[in-house]
């Protein structure tokens, strides 16, 4: 995906947020580090763009919350950031970059249960690349992106990266 595409989906996605939810009444949007966060404000941006108010963005760090911290102790927690507004009876939107076997956003899901009680939690992904391991889909997905197991999606974005961009690298030629 060009950054092009990316601005598309974005927009797209910010415009099915809004349909959904009819209006901005009521949402959060909490991305998930690292490069859910700076999705999530463009996303805020977007819908802000539409509907002329401010949406609250913040972070929700899952690192705690992993089903394989057993297998990988050693990982920095970061802090989550959650607006002023709190979450309880929000509609709070999960953003994350990439979507795969669906375990980061099960680790999300338990995170924001010690955070609060949202009126309705949804997710929106970048990219949906498929091989699901849990009983979890986005509710919003700006491509779904066909993958082999031994390929990866790499998602590049200008605050973290310098430049947008989502490509997959890996698997044998096809
Ligand atoms: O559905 P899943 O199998 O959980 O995979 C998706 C997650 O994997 C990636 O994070 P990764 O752990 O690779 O770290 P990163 O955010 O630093 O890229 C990506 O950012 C998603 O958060
Ligand atoms: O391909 C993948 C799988 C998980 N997370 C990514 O960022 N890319």
């Amino acid at each position: 995906m060009s950054a092009d595409d990316i601005a598309r989906a974005l927009r797209r996605i910010g415009h099915e947020i809004l349909e959904r939810n009819k209006g901005a009444e009521g949402l959060v949007l909490l991305g998930i580090p690292s490069r859910g966060v700076p999705l999530a404000r463009r996303l805020a941006a977007a819908i802000s763009e539409v509907e002329g108010t401010q949406i609250p963005v913040g972070e929700l760090d899952i690192t705690l919350h992993r089903d394989d911290l057993r297998r990988h102790p050693v990982r920095a927690a970061h802090r989550s950031r959650i607006p002023e507004t709190g979450i309880d009876d929000r509609v709070v939107v999960l953003v994350d970059d990439v979507l795969y076997s669906g375990r980061t956003i099960r680790a999300a899901l338990d995170a924001l249960s010690e955070l609060g009680r949202p009126r309705a939690v949804r997710l929106a992904v970048l990219v949906d690349r498929g091989h699901r391991e849990l009983p979890i889909r986005a509710d919003h997905v700006g491509k779904n992106l066909p993958t082999s197991r031994d390929e990866r999606i790499h998602v590049r974005l200008a605050e973290l990266d310098g430049l947008d961009v989502v490509r997959i690298s890996g698997g044998e030629a096809r």
